[in-house]
């Protein structure tokens, strides 16, 4: 691989002695790592589970190693949301943050969705997550992998961080800022990220992740945490754009990170003002641990917690007929929703509980997709199968490893299923992968034609 020279130039100022070892982690192959999705299945569950090899990652509970010829990526699990494919070091920046159950959580800058994922399996589906990206394409990845890992409790946004920030002021308890950044994490696993690679580039990534950060700070509560990272080797981008912050905001602290496996500290040498605390940031690199390398910071708004009111989200207006709706729900689940439901453009969704209102925000999915409200009729969206838990499906055609047929179902061909039983949930030992309709025998398959794959 042809590095920059400017990069070969900062990285030996940097890392002096222990710049040959950096650089020799070119010549290895790219950690390969995947993440339980405990939303789904939990993580003894799925190491027993597990159809190739996997090797514990000692920085993440739900991380694991795999080798890349086992293609993950393609087994019916991933199709079912049971794990979510991730760079090993980016798991990392979740732990940090260590989000709980019920609490407000924002992932300022998500797509596509790895630590929203993570986020919202450590949530148990309990609270409100927002995850946002400012970029059109990148949310729809976003939210495709929200809905697969059935994060039911996500509110996906397409917005600025200015924007969010007039609307959330002091509103969230923990907030990440995963940033845009010059990527030299990335050399390794994607060899064309050298080509966009400039110092330039890298003063440029700097100042847009200043005026995120500004954004981030407005919507954070008193008392509340903000995890910083990238995956990027630059001090400009890190520990410098920490500095500032905190130069800044004086209220913003620095926390301790546990360490360990090969994890270490943040550099105050690479500031100017030397600041001490920016020893308790973390720096993940590729010639310490397997992964491609990261900077975590967590840092706490000082302050006495507030409860921020914000007013909630409408729910769904009298005038909208949602009887066919409830008839589906009798049809198909074993559950009556209890969530307040929201509709736009005919289409139905579950508000998370105490959800704040949203009214001039682009917002690309309010919570649990339920489906189309259609003339006298009700059809359910893919997120509906991927977003309760698994006994809630009322009828179930349940898909084995041991024949072709969850291939014909990925392929989007219909089933010959023997039965009449309306919508069923279709299921890979057990597990759903989306939606067929049963009638007369024939199974009628509704995974979403943007998904399907010509599995052989
Ligand atoms: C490092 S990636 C995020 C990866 C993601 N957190 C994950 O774990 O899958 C950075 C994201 O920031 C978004 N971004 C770029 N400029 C931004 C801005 N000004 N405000 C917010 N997000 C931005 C990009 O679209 C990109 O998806």
């Amino acid at each position: 691989m042809q590095l920059p020279a400017d990069f070969i130039h900062r990285m030996k100022t940097m890392l002096q002695d222990d710049s040959e070892r950096f650089f020799s982690s070119y010549k290895d192959n790219k950690a390969s790592g995947l993440r339980v999705n405990t939303l789904k299945i939990d993580v003894e569950a799925f190491k027993n589970l597990a159809p190739f090899p996997i090797d514990s990652i000692p920085f993440c509970r739900t991380g694991f190693y795999y080798h890349p010829a086992d293609e993950p990526g393609k087994h019916p699990y991933h199709h079912a949301g049971l794990y979510y494919i991730q760079e090993p070091s980016a798991m990392f920046v979740a732990e940090v943050l260590d989000a709980k159950p019920g609490e407000r959580i924002l992932d300022l800058c998500a797509a596509p969705g790895g630590k929203s994922t993570q986020i919202a399996g450590a949530m148990k589906n309990q609270g409100i997550l927002v995850a946002n990206d400012i970029h059109p394409k990148r949310v729809k990845a976003l939210s495709e992998n929200i809905e697969r890992m059935g994060a039911s409790h996500a509110i996906v946004t397409n917005e600025t961080p200015e924007k969010l920030a007039n609307h959330f002021q002091g509103y969230f308890d923990k907030i990440v800022v995963d940033a845009p950044c010059s990527g030299e994490g990335m050399f390794r696993k994607d060899p064309e990220a050298v080509k966009y690679w400039s110092l330039d580039h890298v003063e440029h990534c700097a100042s847009l992740q200043k005026d995120i950060l500004e954004s981030a700070y407005k919507m954070l509560k008193e008392g509340g945490i903000l995890v910083y990272s990238t995956c990027t080797f630059s001090p400009s981008e890190n520990e410098q754009m920490i500095e500032k912050l905190i130069d800044k905001h004086p209220d913003m602290q620095l926390m301790p990170i546990d360490k360990g496996h090969g994890i270490n500290s943040g550099q105050p040498d690479w500031t100017e003002s030397k600041l001490q605390s920016l020893h308790l940031t973390a720096r993940l690199w590729p010639h310490h641990l397997k992964g491609e390398g990261h900077f975590v910071a967590k840092l706490q708004k000082n302050g006495r917690p507030t409860k921020h009111s914000i007013r909630l989200a409408k729910g769904i207006s009298k005038k909208i007929n949602i009887n066919d709706y409830r008839t589906f729900e009798k049809q198909a689940l074993n559950i009556s929703i209890q969530q307040p439901l929201f509709s736009k453009n005919s289409q139905l969704y579950a508000l998370p509980d105490h959800c704040p209102d949203f009214t001039g925000l682009k917002v690309i999915r309010p919570g649990l997709h339920l489906g189309e409200l259609k003339k006298n009729r009700f059809e359910p969206n893919h997120a509906l199968a991927h977003g309760l838990p698994i006994d809630s499906y009322r009828h179930k055609v349940d898909l084995s490893l041991n024949d072709d047929s969850w291939k014909k179902y990925l392929r989007g061909e219909t089933l010959q299923t023997g039965g009449d039983r309306g919508w069923c949930a279709v299921t890979i030992e057990g597990f759903p992968l989306g939606w067929g309709k049963e009638v007369k025998g024939t199974l009628k398959n509704f995974y979403p034609k943007g998904l399907r794959v010509n599995v052989k």
